[in-house]
């Protein structure tokens, strides 16, 4: 017989206060993820990051004892239920996965995508990108990632993606002012992307839409902070949560602020794993 895995004790008070939260009325509780480097490994090929294999065993064990379940992603919704094997999942038909950092809506029951027009700076720029690379040097290796409503570059490919980043990362700055739109940095990548949405908003959007007394939401990047001031600002407004960290080398800012520190997301997985058997008990 396998032994129940132990849940991991957050290191703070509002943190123990979170978990216990969830543990004590899941159902009056929703738990938000990030994808890339929470629920898939981080990989060279942005189209080859797949969901770890237990996360859709651990998310359909999960789904009926939370009131909600959620993914809150920059990337296109539909490249994240492609990714991580979410559709007809019977036990996700509630699944909620907000993309572009909340501009895009993905409706489990339909599979259909709900989002605005795509923001006109965002085909300037497509246009513009390759020569420009070109022009300013940047290293091979370096890819352009054509996201629809937003254009990445990476440099994780480059033989010294630290100096690439700081080739690049001005210059694909003032480029993304240049077009109204904003620089979203991240892991070994720069996204030039529309102003006016970010994770925060996102989540705080699901919260009020949902109605949970507990939120947990775990996050790797950049991009996450904000899903982290987020929940600071429920906590503030008597919400119990809880912020978790799958963590990495990579970035360590949200290590530095969160209850709890994973090890990436096999960690991620194993919590998961431990909460659905606590509750399970
Ligand atoms: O909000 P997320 O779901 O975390 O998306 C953030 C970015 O994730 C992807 O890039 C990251 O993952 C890639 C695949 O593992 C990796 O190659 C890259 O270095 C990482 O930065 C995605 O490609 C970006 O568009 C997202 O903005």
């Amino acid at each position: 017989m396998s032994a129940t895995p132990s849940l991991p004790t957050p290191r703070t008070d509002a943190g123990i206060a979170g978990l216990a939260a969830l543990l004590e009325q899941p159902e009056r509780a929703m738990l938000a993820f990030d994808f890339d480097g929470v629920l898939s490994p981080i990989v060279d090929d942005p189209e080859r990051a797949f969901a770890h294999p237990a996360v859709v065993p651990v998310l359909a064990r999960l789904a009926p004892r939370f009131q909600a379940l959620a993914i809150v992603t920059g990337r296109p919704a539909e490249v994240v239920v492609r990714l991580g094997g979410f559709a007809d999942v019977s036990a996700l038909a509630g699944l909620l996965v907000v993309g572009h950092y909340g501009e895009e809506r993905w409706d489990a029951r339909t599979g259909e995508i709900t989002a605005p027009p795509v923001a006109e700076g965002v085909e300037s720029v497509r246009r513009a990108l390759p020569r420009l690379l070109q022009e300013w040097g940047a290293p091979s290796g370096t890819r352009i990632e054509d996201k629809g409503r937003a254009v990445a570059v990476h440099v994780r490919q480059t033989a010294d993606p630290a100096a690439a980043a700081e080739l690049l990362n001005d210059r694909l700055t003032a480029l993304a002012h240049d077009h109204d739109l904003v620089a979203q940095p991240g892991r070994m990548v720069l996204e030039l992307k529309p102003a006016g949405m970010d994770k925060g908003a996102a989540l705080r959007s699901l919260v009020a839409e949902v109605g949970p007394r507990g939120v947990a939401y775990t996050g790797d990047d950049l991009g996450d902070l904000p899903a982290y001031d987020a929940v600071e600002e429920l906590r503030g407004e008597g919400l119990a949560g809880l912020l978790v960290c799958s963590g990495s080398t990579e970035v360590t800012a949200l290590a530095e602020r969160a209850d709890l520190v994973l090890d990436g997301p096999p960690g991620v997985v194993a919590f998961l794993e431990a909460l659905a058997a606590r509750l399970d008990a």
